[in-house]
């Protein structure tokens, strides 16, 4: 690949003749960087980014994206970083469609980046400006510093401990947020909105809640003014999100490179489809992110829920069948008729019936839509991207349909299987899927459920270990008999050969 700082096609240059760059203008003259964004993945330049460009070509503001990368340890260059300053701050946003070819956009609203971990003092200083207005996060689960209970802040963390005491540099989100906060009290006490944009359920409230915990533990002096403070001027509003961004693979940038002669480094794919629902409790102002589509309610809990149950819910359940058939990509996971076929099932007949759909929206057909989105095989979605992490996804995604199904009197088959599943992947590693071709799973907890189910004698009795003890199921989930035997059922058939070929139509066979 060219180097964008010799190559004559560098984005910088292409970037104003060949594709459409909104009319924001870049550094030195981007608007004032009135967002800072905690968590500079895919995500974030996919979706926010993009609503925010095209926001700024309707309605002009001080809305320049700083972003930071995040997350412990990265002292050392940040791919992302650096790619965006050889490139102007520019990327672009690859979009791949099922019905149509590959467009791009390059939404030009960063300002230089910083990396967290090596900026800290600059980090807490972008916070702490008049001129910050929204400060938004995209870290994944685990950049909240949950305990094990899943919501709240944990005490028990070194780095939290550190943030608390506050004598070196922050490290968490949370300890960066209140450090902010604490900066901003004390040079101008102006208003700001703290925004989560991950896929946490109720993602605003959880992040007032763990800020004012943070809060809360630090001592009195320092404490009463900020709580003050944060309580009066500094909104949380929840979102619900919505884009499939996978990873960024060579074939992205070789298709950028091939369709619209950008040498680009760091481009980001993502699917046509889009949806951003906030609560519109700004305390500062904000861009007009409706003329860019986004939808503003007053309750964005119906729609989180519907989309965190369905869409992430699927995903998770794609991911770990899809794993256990060998499938590298969530295309090929929903393609695959056994697996697509209990998905779907699912879907309609375990997870729907637990919600309220919005008024707006017709439940069957959002499955629909959404096993089609599924279906892109232009994304090259990685099944072991999205089934990483999942002891700090399941909570969120699946313990409450599960919970809903065993409160109506019904065990829910698929759902138990995806348990076991999930629990296949994670302690199996190598043994229970072929990593060098469909890649390595990552979660924190791995290590910690591998000694619990080592002490079992087969894996029934690590599933019954791990559903009681491995802290991804609420307790009285883990209470229900009939459920956890069903778990247990599952996992002995997971760890036969193809195991997962008889489980699969045994879960159909059973509910559907
Ligand atoms: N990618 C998607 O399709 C998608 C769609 C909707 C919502 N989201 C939300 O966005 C999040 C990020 O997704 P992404 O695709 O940008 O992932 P990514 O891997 O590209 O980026 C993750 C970001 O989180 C940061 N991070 C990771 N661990 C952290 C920690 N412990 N503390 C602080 N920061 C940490 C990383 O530094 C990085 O900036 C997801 O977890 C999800 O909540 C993603
Ligand atoms: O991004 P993660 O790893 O939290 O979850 C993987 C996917 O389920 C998720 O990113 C979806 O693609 C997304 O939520 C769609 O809006």
């Amino acid at each position: 690949m060219a180097d964008p700082r010799t190559s004559g096609s560098a984005l910088p240059r292409l970037a104003r003749s060949r594709l459409p760059v909104p009319g924001v203008k870049r550094p030195p003259h981007a608007p004032d960087a009135g967002i800072v964004h905690l968590g500079l993945g895919n995500f974030h330049r996919a979706h926010q980014a993009v609503y925010t460009a095209d926001a700024l070509r309707h309605t002009e503001g001080p809305w320049g994206i700083r972003g930071v990368a995040t997350g412990r340890g990265r002292r050392g260059a940040h791919p992302v970083i650096e790619g965006m300053s050889q490139q102007d701050e520019l990327y672009t946003v690859l979009t791949l469609g099922q019905d149509s070819g590959p467009a791009a956009q390059v939404p030009g609203v960063h300002h230089r980046g910083l990396v967290a971990a090596r900026q800290a003092p600059d980090v807490v200083a972008a916070i702490g400006s008049d001129t910050t207005r929204i400060v938004s996060l995209t870290v994944t689960e685990k950049g909240y510093s949950l305990a094990g209970d899943g919501s709240s802040l944990d005490l028990d963390d070194p780095a939290v401990r550190a943030d608390l005491d506050g004598r070196g540099d922050p490290v968490t989100a949370i300890g960066f947020l209140v450090r902010g906060l604490q900066r901003r009290l004390r040079g101008h006490a102006s208003p700001l909105t703290l925004l989560s944009c991950d896929n946490l359920l109720g993602n605003g409230e959880r992040l007032r809640a763990l800020v004012g915990e943070f809060i809360g533990a630090l001592p009195a002096p320092e404490r009463d003014d900020l709580q003050a403070y944060f309580t009066t001027s500094v909104s949380t509003p929840s979102t619900m999100v919505d884009r499939i961004a996978p990873a960024t693979t060579d074939e992205h940038r070789a298709l950028v490179a091939r369709c619209f002669g950008v040498h680009d480094t760091v481009p980001v794919a993502a699917e046509p489809y889009r949806l951003w629902v906030l609560e519109d409790d700004f305390r500062a102002s904000r861009p007009a992110w409706e003329q860019a589509g986004a939808v503003f309610t007053a309750d964005v809990a119906p729609y989180e829920l519907m989309k965190l149950r369905l869409l992430n819910g699927a995903h998770s359940l794609l991911a770990y069948f899809g794993l256990l058939r060998g499938l590298p990509r969530m295309d090929q996971a929903v393609a695959d008729g056994p697996v697509g076929a209990a998905v779907r099932a699912a879907m309609t007949e375990e997870i729907l019936p637990t919600l309220t759909v919005p008024d707006d929206v017709e439940g069957p057909a959002y499955v629909e839509e959404l096993l089609r989105r599924f279906a892109n095989p232009a994304l090259g979605h990685r099944t072991a991207q999205v089934g990483s992490d999942g002891s700090l996804k399941i909570p969120v995604r699946w313990a409450g349909a599960i919970e809903e199904n065993l409160r109506a009197g019904r065990v829910p088959p698929v759902l138990a299987l995806g348990v076991a599943a999930y629990i296949r992947v994670v302690t199996g590693g190598p043994d229970a899927f072929d990593e060098a071709a469909l890649g390595v799973v990552t979660d924190p907890a791995t290590a910690r459920l591998r000694k619990l189910a080592a002490r079992a004698g087969g894996p029934a009795q690590a599933a019954r270990i791990l559903v009681d003890a491995g802290g991804f199921l609420p307790e009285h989930v883990a209470a229900h008999g009939e459920f956890t035997s069903l778990v247990a059922e599952y996992a002995t058939a997971l760890g036969t050969p193809r195991g997962i070929d008889a489980a699969l139509s045994g879960a159909l066979r059973t509910g559907h």
